[in-house]
């Protein structure tokens, strides 16, 4: 082991640090004038780099160059500025340490007591969609060394990575130095820091490969690009929130959030109670559900299954309204308490009637002001905005114990009714086709195994979540009444048994939509020509766990 930690007699106990001298970088320079400001006033030697000391000299604040410290020029494009002895051992020396500042002295170097880094702004370079070579030059290589030697040295140096904390350090200015615990969450949220930007640059590369420009790299079996999936995971979240608790009241939460995610996480909060982690949960599966379909659509959810779906004729007035009070009428008795996704703005027509139903959330692209105005007298009820240009993750992740599993998300790109394939009763009509493509769509929100019988472009019955394809057919056919005679069906996946059609057969089915592929379909296609009803097999499943 290197180092003198064997011996912590050694080590003298540093509390207070005077700020004396300090190094500042950062490319981010929200609010550097009035800190250094600040700085010069409590007589603090500020050295500085490139544009960073330009700014703070233009302010008519005295500053030295990081050259002069260093005797070397800034150099190779900035590739190479703060990346010298000269520097890093006068953040790394552990003044607690006799020899440490006995070999200060002997090297005439001196020591920084603040260093203040913000690191190339990387992730909105990406996010630009700037070239390879405009992004590989805003991976900050000197910065993040900056921020891990000032970390590591807590003990001896604080260490500020964010606009955010310049006020603590002027309140320590005040208060003649920084505290002890002080720098040692400044050095936590600085590892976190560097460690959540170069996760960001893993991530890129990764993408890079799996995106088959491994072709222009040397590859060494990092990535399987043919599987378009990284050989690595690197999930780069910050937490947002921490939640009332989680699934159940004993159980604790958080909310992460990506920073190039578009999606139920980035939604804004316009107004109601803080979100639960219920909450979001079902009102990611109600936006799924909801932007599933191009037309305006609606979707009721509750635990995570719709209990209403409905779509609306786009050229209809107040398509929005007509398409929720479609899907509340599926199942008003569940639709109480439920989370509600509207695929188009909220009007004040739709508004009014949700204003009547006890909801815990509504989700949409945006309100009309009256529509907002008038929710906002309902207390309980959350209203969020959904980012522009919601889009869901490119590759889905889900836990598991020890692991992750990775899958891309199950999307109805390039749906062609036209493609199925009728294997029982006469073609159906085009409304008739209308209706049975917006069950197999709607469907897919249904937890497996999903039934789903449709009218007019909305759900009347939905039997969800059974262990058996059987007791879903019978949920649904039930919830449904007197409307599953003369509906559509769809089933999330093939009928293993015609036992299942035949609870849809008897409650009066018009047209089925599955995908086939059991080995007793003759049986089951045998039971649907029998009845004279009309039946499609999609060729895909859309299974949803
Ligand atoms: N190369 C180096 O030695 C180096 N030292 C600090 N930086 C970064 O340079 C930026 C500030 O540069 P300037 O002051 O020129 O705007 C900061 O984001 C800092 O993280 C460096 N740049 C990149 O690696």
């Amino acid at each position: 082991m290197s180092g003198p930690q064997h011996d912590p007699s050694l080590y003298t106990h540093r509390d207070t640090v005077p700020v004396t001298r300090a190094l500042i970088s950062v490319s981010d320079k929200t609010g550097l004038v009035p800190f250094v400001q600040a700085l010069a006033a409590a007589g603090v030697e500020i050295v500085s780099t490139g544009s960073t000391a330009k700014t703070i000299a233009e302010a008519g604040v005295e500053v030295t160059e990081v050259s002069s410290v260093t005797g070397f020029p800034e150099s190779l494009d900035g590739r190479v500025k703060t990346l010298h002895p000269g520097v890093h051992a006068g953040i790394l020396a552990d003044l607690r340490l006799e020899s440490h500042r006995h070999q200060l002295e002997q090297l005439g170097i001196r020591g920084f007591d603040l260093v203040v880094v913000n690191l190339y702004p990387f992730r909105e370079t990406v996010a630009s969609g700037a070239a390879s070579d405009a992004v590989i030059e805003q991976i900050d290589i000197g910065g993040p060394a900056l921020v891990r030697a000032s970390a590591k040295n807590f003990a001896n140096v604080a260490i500020v990575v964010s606009p955010d904390r310049y006020t603590d350090i002027e309140a320590a200015l005040a208060a003649g130095g920084t505290a002890l615990d002080v720098r040692r969450r400044l050095a936590a949220e600085a590892f976190a820091h560097t460690a959540s930007y170069d996760t960001a640059v893993a991530a890129w590369f990764a993408e890079q490969l799996a995106s088959g420009d491994a072709a222009t790299i040397a590859d060494g079996g990092v990535t399987d690009a043919a599987a378009g999936f990284p050989t690595s995971l690197h999930v780069d979240a910050d937490r947002a929130a921490t939640l009332r608790y989680g699934e159940n009241s004993h159980q604790q939460a958080a909310i992460y959030t990506r920073t190039d995610g578009r999606g139920i996480a980035q939604a804004i909060q316009l107004h109601g109670k803080e979100m639960s982690y219920n909450n979001y949960v079902d009102a990611d599966a109600a936006v799924r559900a909801a932007f599933d379909f191009a037309e305006p659509a609606v979707a009721i959810i509750k635990h995570a299954n719709p209990c209403g779906i409905a779509v609306a004729d786009p050229d209809a007035a107040d398509a929005i309204a007509s398409a929720h009070a479609k899907a509340h009428a599926c199942d008003p008795v569940s639709a109480y308490g439920g989370v509600i996704a509207a695929n188009r703005t909220v009007t004040i027509a739709m508004a009014e009637t949700v204003k009547d139903i006890f909801t815990e959330v509504l989700v949409a692209p945006a309100f009309d002001d009256d529509a907002l105005e008038l929710l906002q007298t309902k207390k309980n009820l959350r209203l969020l905005t959904l980012p522009e240009g919601y889009a869901r993750e490119g590759v889905e992740l889900r836990q598991i114990s020890g692991g992750f599993l990775a899958q891309s998300p199950d999307t109805f790109d390039g749906l062609d009714r036209s493609a199925w394939t009728l294997v029982s009763g006469e073609a159906a009509d085009e409304a008739t086709l209308d209706d049975l493509e917006f069950a197999w769509k709607a469907c897919r929100s249904v937890k497996s195994n999903a039934i789903l019988l449709a009218h007019d472009g909305a759900s009347v019955g939905v039997g969800m979540g059974q262990v058996n394809r059987v007791d879903s057919c019978h949920l649904a056919v039930t919830r449904a009444g007197d409307r599953a005679a003369g509906s559509v069906a769809a089933s999330d996946a093939f009928f293993p048994f015609a036992d299942g059609l035949e609870v849809l057969l008897d409650a009066g089915v018009a047209a089925v939509v599955q995908p086939g592929g059991s080995v007793r379909d003759a049986e089951v296609i045998e039971a649907a020509q029998k009845a004279g009803v009309t039946m499609y097999f999609t060729g895909e499943r859309h299974f949803f766990h």
